[in-house]
């Protein structure tokens, strides 16, 4: 049975209700949602293997084989400057709050100028702009970083006529080849618990939602074979490595799998792209027409629909959303809930163009809700020294406009200024233990970047991403076996500034 109240680690949390009574299929996206990869292993061959191109392919110096990676320094939700060579944090309005140029901090009143006292907003995107939104990039933007300071040093020793923006082209680049010609996959492949957390609650949590009368499906940008070589980790009888013999158990808890899916095209309106049915004995592809099979020229391809005889999953690469809806005969996107790590990829798109309910999966949460439990009473005095401040500072500008423009005796003036000096001081004691209290605060969290879901006490331009995009939000994918499947989630009650007034909230 399920316990409540759920460790708050291991709680969903609700951004906008959802009643699971009315969800008809859940569906999973594979890498860093169901298959979380271990970062000090996996990142580090990432970063490994992007230095190696840098240096064989690019003409980077041999000295970046060298180097090293601290794959804890990065997170999510920051954004890298190309062409400044900085990355940034910044609050839910956009507003750069932390920026580093490469591993030094940029001061307050460099940031400002820069990014703050500007004529016209800056959106902070593409193409100038990458956003560090995938655990995936957590190692890119530590190398990018680390290239910055090494160009500042040593000009000379950087490919001539490269510059910040052209040096991040070359690492994304090097990034890329890792995913697609093997450096990563053959050797997760080979030993996968070396790379992969063994997740035992994923076949229980599968065979729950089937049991409750959902369909499930995967929907995954992994091609076939990488995508078959990790289920099998994760769900096979095995769950052990290389050696071991795969089998197909895994799909006995899907009823459709879509490999290469070129998320977030996806779920684009009108994609049109084509759906192929993967052989799962040889992993060719075969043709297909909405699913239903092509017979190939002169071969005695069965063409009836394979689901009109008794099927178990079926196995597809690329197509559509629009393809998914057919094979599950779903009537609406709101009978849809899909779990993902990735809010452009897997949230954004099928969220706001196709309705489907949706749950990202933010691994960092776990510890940022310990910490929350941690820090409790330094954010309460965080909290009152913010009020002092405000207070003191009313007081300061109520005394300073009499001063300026009521009629006051000489005395009077006296006093007034003697006041005004004693509660500048005093306010600049207080506003000084505040912006101190909250940078200890938030060190406790992250020693460089501070609370993930904060930039000082305003939403983070991440958390302000997961609040409007997920209508839920947990730590794991094996949350939901905490939870009935017939769960109605709830949101919190929303309050405006003016709710909180006197409420002590
Ligand atoms: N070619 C590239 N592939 C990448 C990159 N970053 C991640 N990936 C691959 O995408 C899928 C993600 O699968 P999903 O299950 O989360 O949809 C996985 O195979 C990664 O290796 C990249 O920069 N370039
Ligand atoms: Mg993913």
């Amino acid at each position: 049975m399920w316990e409540s109240p759920v460790d708050m680690r291991k709680q969903i949390f609700c951004n906008r209700s959802l009643n699971m009574k009315s969800i008809v299929a859940v569906g999973f996206d594979m890498d860093y949602t169901l298959a979380q990869y271990k970062p000090d292993t996996f990142e580090s061959m990432a970063y490994a293997g992007t230095t190696k191109k840098l240096v064989n392919n690019l003409g980077y110096p041999k000295d970046l084989l060298e180097w090293k990676f601290d794959w804890k320094y990065m997170v999510r939700g920051l954004v890298v400057d190309k062409k400044r060579g900085n990355i940034l944090k910044m609050d839910r309005h956009k507003y750069v709050k932390v920026a580093y140029h490469g591993f030094q901090r940029v001061s307050r009143e460099e940031r400002q100028a820069t990014y703050g006292f500007t004529l016209s907003r800056d959106s902070y995107d593409e193409p100038d702009y990458a956003l560090i939104d995938t655990l995936f990039s957590l190692a890119e933007a530590y190398l990018f970083m680390q290239l910055v300071d090494f160009r500042d040093q040593f000009p000379e020793k950087i490919p001539s006529g490269t510059d910040y923006a052209q040096m991040y082209k070359d690492v994304r680049a090097a990034v890329d080849l890792c995913h697609r010609d093997g450096t990563l996959k053959q050797a997760v492949a080979h030993e996968p618990s070396k790379y992969i957390n063994d997740d035992k609650q994923i076949v229980p949590m599968l065979k729950m939602l089937r049991q409750s009368g959902r369909l499930t499906f995967l929907v995954t940008n992994s091609l076939w074979d990488y995508t078959h070589v990790v289920m099998n980790f994760l769900c096979g009888k095995s769950g052990t490595d290389g050696g071991t013999p795969r089998d197909d158990e895994w799909l006995s808890y899907f009823d459709v799998v879509v490999t290469g899916s070129a998320k977030p095209t996806f779920f684009q309106d009108g994609n049109r792209s084509p759906l192929f049915e993967v052989d799962i004995s040889t992993g060719m592809l075969q043709n297909t027409d909405r699913g239903t099979p092509i017979g190939g020229i002169g071969l005695n391809t069965p063409i009836l629909p394979q689901r009109a005889v008794k099927q178990a999953c079926r196995v597809f690469q690329g197509g559509s959303v629009a393809h998914l809806h057919r094979l599950l005969s779903i009537a609406a996107g709101a009978q849809v809930l899909y779990v993902g790590d990735h809010i452009y990829g897997d949230i954004l798109r099928s969220k706001k163009e196709l309705g489907w309910r949706t749950m990202l999966v933010v691994p960092e949460l776990e510890f940022e809700l310990e910490m929350l439990a941690q820090t409790f009473s330094i954010r309460k005095e965080v909290s009152k020294l913010r009020m002092l401040r405000d207070v003191l500072e009313d007081k300061l500008q109520s005394l300073e406009w009499a001063l300026r423009f009521h009629n006051l005796t000489v005395d009077e003036q006296h006093t007034f200024q003697e006041k005004i000096e004693i509660l500048q001081s005093e306010r600049d004691k207080i506003r000084e233990q505040h912006r101190q209290a909250q940078r200890d605060c938030h060190h406790q969290f992250h020693k460089t970047w501070g609370q993930l879901m904060k930039t000082g006490y305003q939403n983070s331009r991440f958390s302000h991403q997961v609040e409007r995009f997920a209508c839920l939000y947990t730590s794991q994918v094996t949350n939901l076996c905490y939870y009935s499947p017939d769960k109605s989630y709830r949101t919190t009650e929303d309050f405006m500034p003016h709710e909180l007034e006197g409420i002590g909230l």
